[in-house]
Formats: C-alpha cells, structure tokens, sequence
C-alpha cells in the first residue's frame, strides 16, 4: 500500500455524517476511475456495509476478500464478519491489533486511495489509525451546531498533535431547502463551520445539505452521489473529489 493515499473521515461528535461522506466520497472517486479501497474503523457502530448494501465474498485461505461496490472499490466492514447486532466489547489493545490485522490481512490489493471512517471522537481507533495506517490527510465532518464545533475543535487539535495534515472541513446537513418555497433553511444555525476553518486556517471544502431522501437511500444501500445525479449533494461532492484529488 505504499502508494496508496490513505484519507481518513473523521469527526468529533456522532451522528454528523461522517460514514455518509465516507461512502460517497469513496464511491465518488471510484466513478473517476480510481481503484478505491473503504475501510469502516468504526468498530462498535460499522455502517458503511448497510450504505452499500454490499456483503462479503468467502474468504481465500488467510486472506480476507473484501465486498465489491462496483468494479473499482473495494469495501470493508467489522459488520460482514460479525453476527448481526453483536456488539464489539474490546479494550484498546484489542483494537489496535485488530486495525493492524484488517489493513494487513484484507486483500486490498494495488489501491490509489484507502478512504477510512473512523468512529466519532478521539479514542483508540483513531489513535490507533494514526499509528498502523498514518493518513497522509484528514478529512473532519460537521455540522453546525455550536455543540458539533465543540468537539471539532479538539478533533483537529487531536490531529494536529499527531502531526496529521487536515485538507479541510466537510459541513454536512448545512440547511434544508424549504419543499414549498424553495428557500434554505438553516435548521441547525449558520456560520459555526466557516469560524472554525477561520480559526484553524483550514479550508472549508464543501457544504452538504440536509435532504431527507439522503436517509432512506442510505438505509437501502444507494449512495447519493449515485442516486441523486445533477444535485447540490453531486456537485459539493464533486468539491471534496477534487480536493483529494489535488493531494
Ligand atoms: N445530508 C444529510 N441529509 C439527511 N440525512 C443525512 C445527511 N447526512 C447523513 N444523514 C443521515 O444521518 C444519519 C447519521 O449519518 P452517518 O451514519 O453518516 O453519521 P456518522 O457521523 O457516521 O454517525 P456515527 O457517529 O454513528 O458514526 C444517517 O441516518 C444518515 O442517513
């Protein structure tokens, strides 16, 4: 995997979107034609194989194969080898050697990005992904909240300690369009995400709206950047491809 750039999705707080941008993001660059790998760190709440609706094919001798989306991504999940709602009850070491076995053991194969959700906040998966998989960038979701921005903040100081590289923030549910009038609702507030770009210096690469067909395509498996083509979620999608794109 040396030349694989390896992007990992972060946030701090639940519940924001970031296995949603992880998914089409990954799902995104593979219709670039980029051979793509999504490796879902979120031990205790893996989504990532729901989103895709994809399962695993049987595994070859030591190897783990991982599901196909598509001809060019490669997707993981803890959820494709766990009995389903079997919760994940390991300490930390545990699962740093179990981040070090799915990088090491998944047959990835030649990759040119490795997209990994991580769990919300800053515990041991992230302290871990940092250590085994060293992400040349990080990308950290929000939302507007003033409580969400909260635990940003000590998301990218996090990633600052760790000398990681932030290419910018990802504001997601940032306003509904009215289905009446057409106009944008800031349901959760406006301008918490652009002081915390202001704060840090870090570019805010795109605004992803509130949609609730964004739920339900999720929950049957159909990434939006597929299923709603020619929309504001396709084009601020596009916005984070070329932003990594240009790493
Ligand atoms: N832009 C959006 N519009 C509407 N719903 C959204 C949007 N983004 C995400 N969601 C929904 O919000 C819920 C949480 O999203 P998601 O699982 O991506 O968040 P998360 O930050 O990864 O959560 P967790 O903290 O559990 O890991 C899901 O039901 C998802 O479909």
């Amino acid at each position: 995997m040396e030349k694989t750039k390896k992007i990992a999705v972060m946030s701090g707080k639940g519940g924001v979107g970031k296995t949603t941008v992880a998914v089409n993001l990954a799902v995104a660059l593979a219709a670039e034609g980029y051979q793509v790998g999504l490796l879902d760190l979120d031990l205790h709440g893996p989504n990532v194989q729901r989103m895709l609706g994809v399962s695993l094919p049987p595994s070859e001798g030591e190897k783990i194969v991982p599901a196909k989306y598509g001809d060019s991504l490669k997707v993981f999940s803890l959820a494709m080898i766990l009995q389903e709602g079997a919760p994940v009850i390991w300490r930390g070491p545990l699962k740093h050697k179990a981040i070090e076995q799915l990088t090491r053991d998944v047959e990835w194969g030649d990759l040119d990005y490795l997209i990994c959700d991580l769990p919300p906040g800053t515990g041991d998966e992230a302290l871990s992904t940092f250590q085994i998989i060293k992400p040349d960038a990080v990308i950290v979701v929000s939302t507007p909240q003033k409580v969400a921005g909260d635990d940003v903040r000590r998301a990218i100081n996090f990633v600052r300690r760790l000398n990681g590289k932030i290419l910018g923030l990802v504001e997601n549910m940032s306003y509904l369009i009215c289905p009446n009038c057409g106009e944008k609702v800031y349901v959760f507030g406006k301008g918490e995400t652009e002081k915390l770009a202001e704060e840090f210096g870090i570019p805010l690469i795109a605004r992803i709206p509130m949609d609730p067909e964004v739920v339900s395509l999720s929950d049957e498996g159909k990434p939006a950047v597929v299923y709603k083509r020619g929309t504001v979620i396709e084009e601020e999608f596009k916005k984070i491809v070329e932003k990594v794109l240009s790493l």
